[in-house]
């Protein structure tokens, strides 16, 4: 049997990563928990070049190695680069035109490797799959792209409906886990290429190990699905502010608003009000107009007269309102904290306002200096508030998780006795 041939289905792990040291690693331990076939992520590729695929080809004699070059032209100079680099498999863009797929392939059989086609972003993925095996590809992989997912596309469906129309072995990839790739093999997938949830895992061996447990028995009853808010909610609640701060890329920050309630944590949807130095009867009467899980946040204004305090949160607390957020100050702050509630606000002052009634419920207004519309959601913790535009909680959302997986990864191999900017290369990085 060559080392191609495998009968169990195929772990391949995807090397998404900037650093070849950092790669080598984490193959090691996928390996350890069972993964099979180890991919050259294009990030790495790009950051590394060949002698990425070179190192770890000489970490990994006698593992299959697929060079994830996303090839869109030039086929055969590529593939000669790949397969001299030291791949087995390397993997060009469904999409590229045809004749860079036949230059491909034929540089693949001169050279002793395998060609994978990448169906990411292709318009008609059942149509192309059936010309691909007949212009000759080896392997056909169902992606949907990092981008892509956070936008809540997957590729099981696509690929069980590819399994049904080719013979060559079909590979899925698309933020898959334990229960996907379980789903997969069972729908006829040959290959699960599992990047994020191995290689941004603090314990890389154990989600392989996972992942090896699944695919080995698997299950083809679907992956039951949340619906998008309370997916968007189970994330929210597992990230920082500071997380879906870098998601936004610095983005939706509200500038000089702290917590009054140190600890605690806020997640909830906004309704806006506007008002106008120390005038407390619309953030008052918001309190009516809120339900349950919605967070109030309040334009004011004013350091030195404070539209809120005990009674209005108490009010809250019978609501079920998530919390509080003004730009101006509060009152009662020791009253505050008895109650609970999440509270943000510029600053704490003893001076009531007056219940004038000008302002508005639920217009757009600026919050520390952010635009805030009803419904956007707003979350708080000790790092400060931050502001997610309703249109697109998913995907931020789903990017904030990202981000918090890749830290958890960092935390794991500075705790090994590292320092972050050795992990991160960070001389390498600087701008020039
Ligand atoms: O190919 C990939 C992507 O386009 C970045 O290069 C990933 O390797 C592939 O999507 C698998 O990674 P996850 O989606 O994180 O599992």
């Amino acid at each position: 049997m060559s080392k191609g041939d495998h009968i169990k289905p195929i772990i391949q792990v995807a090397l998404d990563l900037l650093e070849t040291d950092r790669a080598i690693q984490i193959a090691k331990e996928s390996l350890e928990g069972g993964a099979d076939w180890i991919e050259v992520g294009t990030p790495l590729i790009k950051s590394e070049g060949m002698d990425a695929i070179r190192e770890l080809r000489k970490n990994f004699p006698d593992r299959i190695i697929i060079a994830d070059m996303k090839i869109a032209d030039t086929g055969s100079m590529e593939v000669e680069m790949g397969a001299k680099a030291g791949a087995d498999i390397v993997v060009v863009l469904a999409s590229a035109d045809n004749s860079t797929i036949l230059e491909a392939i034929r540089a693949g059989k001169k050279y002793g490797v395998k060609i994978m086609a990448d169906l990411i972003s292709c318009n008609d993925p059942v149509a192309r799959s059936i010309e691909l095996e007949k212009l000759g590809v080896d392997y056909i992989n169902v992606h949907a792209g990092i981008d892509q997912q956070m936008e809540g596309h997957d590729s099981l469906a696509i690929m069980k409906k590819v399994v049904e129309q080719v013979s060559i072995p079909v590979a899925v990839a698309g933020g898959l886990d334990a229960s996907s790739c379980s789903e997969a093999v069972a729908s006829g997938a040959k290959i699960v290429i599992v990047g994020g949830s191995i290689v941004r895992s603090s314990n890389v061996t154990a989600s392989a190990k996972a992942i090896r447990k699944s695919v080995d028995s698997p299950s083809s009853a679907p992956v039951l699905k949340s619906s998008p808010a309370d997916e968007i909610r189970k994330i929210l609640e597992d990230v920082s502010t500071s997380n879906i701060s870098d998601a936004m890329h610095r983005k939706g920050a509200m500038q000089d608003i702290f917590s009054m309630m140190p600890g605690k944590k806020m997640i909830g949807t906004a309704v806006t009000v506007q008002t106008f130095k120390g005038d407390w009867a619309k953030a008052v009467e918001a309190i009516d107009e809120a339900k349950e899980g919605d967070v109030i946040v309040i334009y004011n204004g004013s350091r030195h007269v404070a539209p809120w305090g005990g009674l209005a949160t108490l009010s809250c607390l019978n609501k079920g309102i998530a919390g509080v957020v003004v730009d101006g100050a509060v009152r009662d702050i020791d009253e505050i904290r008895k109650i609970g509630l999440p509270v943000f606000a510029t600053c704490n002052v003893p001076n009531a306002g007056e219940p004038k009634g000008f302002g508005e419920i639920n217009s757009e207004i600026v919050c520390g200096n952010q635009s805030v519309s009803p419904g956007d959601y707003i979350i708080g913790d000790d790092n400060g508030v931050v502001v997610i535009p309703k249109e697109r909680a998913y995907e931020i959302a789903r990017r904030a998780k990202e981000v918090e997986k890749t830290e958890q990864r960092l935390f794991e191999e500075i705790r090994r006795g590292s320092t972050l900017s050795e992990v991160m290369k960070l001389k390498k990085w600087e701008k020039h």
